[in-house]
């Protein structure tokens, strides 16, 4: 259950927010006050506890104006995560069929349990669960697929809106090379089901902000399983709706391009296939990209469609390593993708720490070639995969303006994040004689103390370090909830 805002709330504490690709800021007294409409009205950023109430009477802001939440030592505040790419239907199955590789995966254990989503009261029970534990994990904004049934997707986008999470959800689109009893019957019936969906998904009621927090996206699963027919029909579809983002999978496995060149001779590439029927565009989200091309890399550029990198899964799934710091010099947008359950978990905090492992497997294969950018064959560091996991996938998302960082008029998407003692995962490294956490020194936070937080975060945290998760505003998970 979401509860409506009243009051104006300030957040008070240490908060990272991420600027680019290569810096963010640690702000160790930062003040962010929320509006009642879950959008931030102003931040600053150095105010000392002693000079705490003259901030905020210059914004005419007096006790009684305003809920003020302070955080103790050892908790810090970040934008929320953005995964660019998850199967919810595929949570039951975490874990299960790693040693297969995609194809064989796909009809060994994922069709089935997809499957099984035809019956709405298992999609109605499974849904919730599923929602929670990515919500739990600290993503604020994901990007849904569903199965290819009409019904269980509704069900999903309902349970979605109805906890808060920001997201958009779509159904596959998938009409071959599929097992007869997960297929849909024609191109036309695939289509006309994703109308419906997005007709459903548009008519959800607003939130207490006034906005929508769920949207549709055109979903046609990977070129394999679209038929020439049903892509043109989405192709043309998708021009009518220019605003509604579209999703897919590409240049994952090398059996899966070597398929795809097969079923579209006309295409010289898998990236020429989705450009040709008008699916490459700059709200497209392509999952993966193992083995893009130089080629591929500049049309993927040049159309500004995005890349949702999904580390854990291409290991998983024995798929590759994608090139990440290429596609960034070639100017591609890129964000990261959990891809559950071809991903094994549903963290995006475990998947940047799998891209931190891919980018330092890149970078010790290609040690002593020549670069070819500031970020090809390079590992990537903090600042990077933080941009990756937040700003980066706001921007393949296409919602760069209204989240993945915090400033005046973006929503409060955010992370309440502790490395204290009483998480049950705590970063210690030093107690004063009450046992109180102290980071740095006892009494002063120095952005290098923020700054190895969010480190102790990103490396070694997990779930029990995310206390609180706010969307738009409204706290919707975390540790602490109790919802
Ligand atoms: N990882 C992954 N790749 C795909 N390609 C087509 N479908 C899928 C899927 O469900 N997961
Ligand atoms: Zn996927």
């Amino acid at each position: 259950m979401t509860v409506a805002l009243r009051m104006t709330t300030i957040y008070y504490g240490p908060v990272i927010n991420p600027e680019s690709l290569t810096a963010f800021q640690a702000l160790p007294w930062c003040l962010i006050a929320v509006g009642p409409d879950g959008n931030i009205i102003w931040l600053e950023e150095d105010v000392i506890s002693s000079e705490l109430d003259a901030a905020l009477e210059q914004h005419d802001l007096f006790q009684g104006d305003y809920i003020l939440v302070e955080l103790k030592s050892g908790e810090f505040i970040m934008p929320g995560f953005i995964d660019t790419h998850i199967h919810a239907c595929q949570i039951p199955n975490l874990g299960v069929g790693g040693e297969d590789q995609l194809l064989d995966w796909l009809n060994n254990y994922t069709f089935p349990t997809e499957a099984r989503f035809k019956d709405t009261g298992y999609a109605s029970r499974a849904y919730p669960d599923i929602v929670n534990r990515v919500i739990n994990s600290g993503t604020t904004t994901s990007c849904y697929y569903g199965t290819l049934h009409l019904e269980a997707t509704k069900i999903l986008a309902d349970v979605i809106h109805k906890k808060g999470q920001r997201a958009f959800v779509g159904k596959c689109n998938m009409d071959r090379n599929s097992p007869d009893y997960y297929v849909e019957p024609s191109a036309e019936e695939s289509l006309e089901s994703t109308e419906a969906l997005i007709a459903y998904i548009q008519g959800l009621p607003l939130t207490a902000s006034g906005e929508a927090l769920v949207h549709p996206i055109i979903t046609p699963r990977f070129a394999i399983s679209c038929t020439d027919e049903l892509l043109t029909r989405l192709g043309d579809f998708a021009e009518t709706v220019p605003d509604i983002p579209i999703q897919t999978h590409i240049s994952e496995n090398r059996k899966e391009i070597e398929e795809t060149l097969e079923l579209f001779p006309n295409a010289s590439s898998y990236a020429e296939v989705y450009d040709q029927f008008k699916l490459l565009r700059n709200n497209t989200v392509l999952g993966h990209g193992v083995y893009l091309t130089d080629e591929e890399l500049e049309l993927i550029a040049t159309r500004g469609a995005g890349v949702a990198h999904c580390p854990a899964s291409n290991f998983n799934l024995s798929s590759g390593m994608a090139k990440v710091g290429k596609m960034l010099d070639y100017g591609v947008k890129v964000g990261l993708g959990t891809d559950v359950s071809g991903g094994n978990n549903p963290s995006m905090l475990y998947t940047i720490q799998m891209a931190s492992t891919t980018s330092k497997m890149v970078a010790i294969q290609s040690s002593g070639e020549e670069e070819e950018g500031t970020f090809t064959n390079n590992r990537l560091d903090t600042a990077t995969l933080l941009y990756l996991a937040t700003l980066g996938g706001a921007d393949v998302c296409c919602l760069k303006h209204r989240i993945g960082s915090f400033g005046s008029g973006k929503a409060f998407d955010a992370l309440l994040v502790s490395i204290r003692d009483d998480t049950g995962n705590p970063a210690v490294w030093g107690y004063n004689q009450d046992r109180d956490f102290i980071g740095g020194s006892d009494t002063e936070i120095t952005e290098k103390d923020l700054k190895e937080w969010l480190q102790r975060f990103f490396y070694c945290g997990d779930d029990r370090n995310i206390r609180r998760v706010f969307v738009q505003g409204v706290l919707i998970g975390g540790q602490e909830f109790q919802g």
